[in-house]
């Protein structure tokens, strides 16, 4: 660590009197972010809605729209939260709303938080706390990808049946620090972590609307850049049908805390596999991903419908 750095870090521990193992950037954030600290951000946000969301839908790039769908909405700004970090990348709006969507009560998160904004593991994940403490049973994940399997086409939607993050592999993870197990356990198993049940509900929805779906792999990158084409090929052969920058820890803190998990990504570009292939460009993909949204708004509002007339999936 430079000194700087080291200065920052030496008085930041000092104010929180954190001792001086917490010097992991995960573990310091789940220090300060107590369960009780938690409680009363979501207690705060209880008092202003008086609604209980039981299913959380996370806005991918572009796809904050789906926020716009929810009926007798309350909007709370980011910024209204006390110690709520704000959102900084484009595509990403910073509101919860709160509202039923096909007779389900839900919260949406207008805009994520991403690792490389410079937020930790923990920090990104930190809604994902607070809607358990709302009342929150189900996660519907959405995200904007680059395909890595040339199977995909910009525009489809895939089902997330696994992840593989580069980042989680490598001791970046959220659940690093002094454990609370009013949150969840110390050991997580994340070897069934997306939903069989809700994954097969959700592909009724697609025949029933033939809207079609694929089905795949998840790959989490660090970013902000982008792949270089050896990367896209290491991704590709390791089993990733496609890839973005999110998702998969916000997927693990979910199953941490007990929560059931839906994720879907919209292919919004061909990850570069060739040193000719096209260039990403953030604001290409945005657009996108709206002017694809209209079909994964369709098939989450029939997933919530089917959810209510199942509600034991929710056990
Ligand atoms: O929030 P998501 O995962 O949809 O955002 C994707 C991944 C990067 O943040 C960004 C890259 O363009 O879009
Ligand atoms: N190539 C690529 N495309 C994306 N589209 C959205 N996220 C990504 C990403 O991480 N990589």
């Amino acid at each position: 660590m430079d000194e700087t750095a080291e200065k920052v870090s030496q008085s930041f521990m000092k104010e929180f009197n954190l001792p001086r193992e917490f010097i992991n950037h995960e573990a310091i954030t789940n220090a300060y972010y107590t369960y009780e600290k938690c409680e009363s951000m979501a207690n705060m946000i209880k008092n202003r809605v008086n609604f209980e969301p039981k299913v959380a839908i996370v806005c991918g790039s572009g796809l904050g729209d789906i926020g716009n769908l929810l009926e007798n909405a309350v909007f709370i700004a980011y910024s209204e939260i006390p110690e709520f970090p704000r959102t900084t990348v484009l595509g990403h709006k910073g509101n919860l709303i709160f509202g039923n969507l096909s007779g389900m009560p839900v919260v949406c998160m207008q805009g994520r938080f991403h690792p490389f904004e410079g937020y930790s593991m923990a920090l990104c994940t930190l809604p994902i706390k607070i809607f358990k403490l709302l009342g929150c049973k189900v996660v519907v994940l959405t995200n904007a990808a680059g395909g890595l399997n040339r199977s995909l086409n910009v525009g489809d939607i895939m089902l997330i049946k696994d992840h593989m993050s580069l980042p989680l592999l490598s001791l970046k993870n959220p659940l690093i620090g002094v454990n609370d197990d009013r949150f969840g356990p110390r050991f997580v198993p994340i070897n069934k972590l997306y939903s069989k049940n809700l994954r097969d509900l959700f592909k009724e929805c697609s025949k029933e609307l033939n809207i079609p779906i694929n089905e795949g792999v998840y790959g989490t990158i660090g970013g902000p850049s982008y792949e270089t084409v050896a990367d896209s090929k290491f991704c590709l052969a390791s089993g990733m049908d496609c890839v973005g920058m999110s998702t998969s820890h916000e997927a693990i803190v979910a199953a941490y805390c007990g929560l059931k998990v839906l994720a879907c990504s919209i292919i919004t570009d061909m990850a570069p596999i060739d040193y000719d292939d096209h260039d990403p460009d953030h604001s290409e993909i945005v657009k996108i991903a709206a002017a694809k949204a209209k079909h994964l708004e369709r098939l989450i509002c029939s997933f919530l419908k089917k959810l209510k007339d199942n509600l034991n999936l929710l056990d």
